[in-house]
């Protein structure tokens, strides 16, 4: 058989991503979060190592942002480890759930519980000319969402709300679309409940 390695025209978006909770009963609280989101607008796959989530970006980030507040809302240190990727060469674009609208169905749950992050995340917008402008513009984007944003090496750091920082990035991941990027890819560390005082080990 002819392997063909093509671009899709559908634009469809997807995330690889683990969390780690810091907890003697992870397996459980890993499961349970999984379990408790409502994953019907996206195709979904989980194994030893990470979950995928395919379909339309409000939904990608919806699932990915729920399952992370489900395993760390009781206060378990646990840390969320996420790939976003959108115009992947080899995504298909057979996939019913880009018939899916854009109405999340996770956001109401979450969206009051308030839980204090640390973030580093890098974008990577593949493809197009002036990448280090659309860099430094969509950093700045972050900054309009209330998050603190500060420097770091190969990423930058945000702390702020759990939901308010993943807003920002899906803005961020929206607009770097948007703006003609071929391929773009963001990946976020997302730290919360920590016993490191921040910026340090104390
Ligand atoms: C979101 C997410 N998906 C998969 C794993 C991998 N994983 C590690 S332990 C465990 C539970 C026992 O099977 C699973 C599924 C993860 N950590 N986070």
């Amino acid at each position: 058989m002819e392997i063909q390695n093509y671009c899709g025209t559908s634009r469809i978006a997807g995330c690889s991503f683990s969390v780690y909770p810091m907890a003697d009963r992870f397996k459980e609280i890993i499961l349970e979060a999984l379990r408790t989101v409502d994953t019907s607008k996206v195709w979904i796959e989980t194994d030893d190592v990470t979950t995928l989530v395919r379909g339309r970006i409000p939904h990608v980030f919806d699932v990915t942002s729920a399952i992370f507040l489900a395993a760390a809302k009781d206060g378990h240190h646990v840390v969320f480890n996420g790939t976003y990727s959108i115009g992947c060469p080899g995504d298909s674009t057979g996939d019913v759930y880009m018939a899916e609208d854009e109405t999340k169905l996770n956001l109401p749950n979450v969206k009051d519980i308030k839980l204090e992050t640390a973030s580093k995340f890098s974008l990577y917008p593949l493809g197009g000319g002036n990448y280090m402008d659309t860099i430094y513009s969509q950093i700045g984007n972050m900054r309009s969402h209330g998050i603190t944003v500060s420097k770091s090496h190969y990423s930058t750091r945000l702390d702020g709300n759990s939901i308010d920082v993943f807003e920002g990035l899906e803005h961020v991941f929206t607009e770097t679309e948007n703006s003609g990027s071929s391929h773009t890819v963001m990946t976020v560390t997302m730290s919360a409940n920590s016993p490191s005082a921040k910026g340090g080990i104390k």
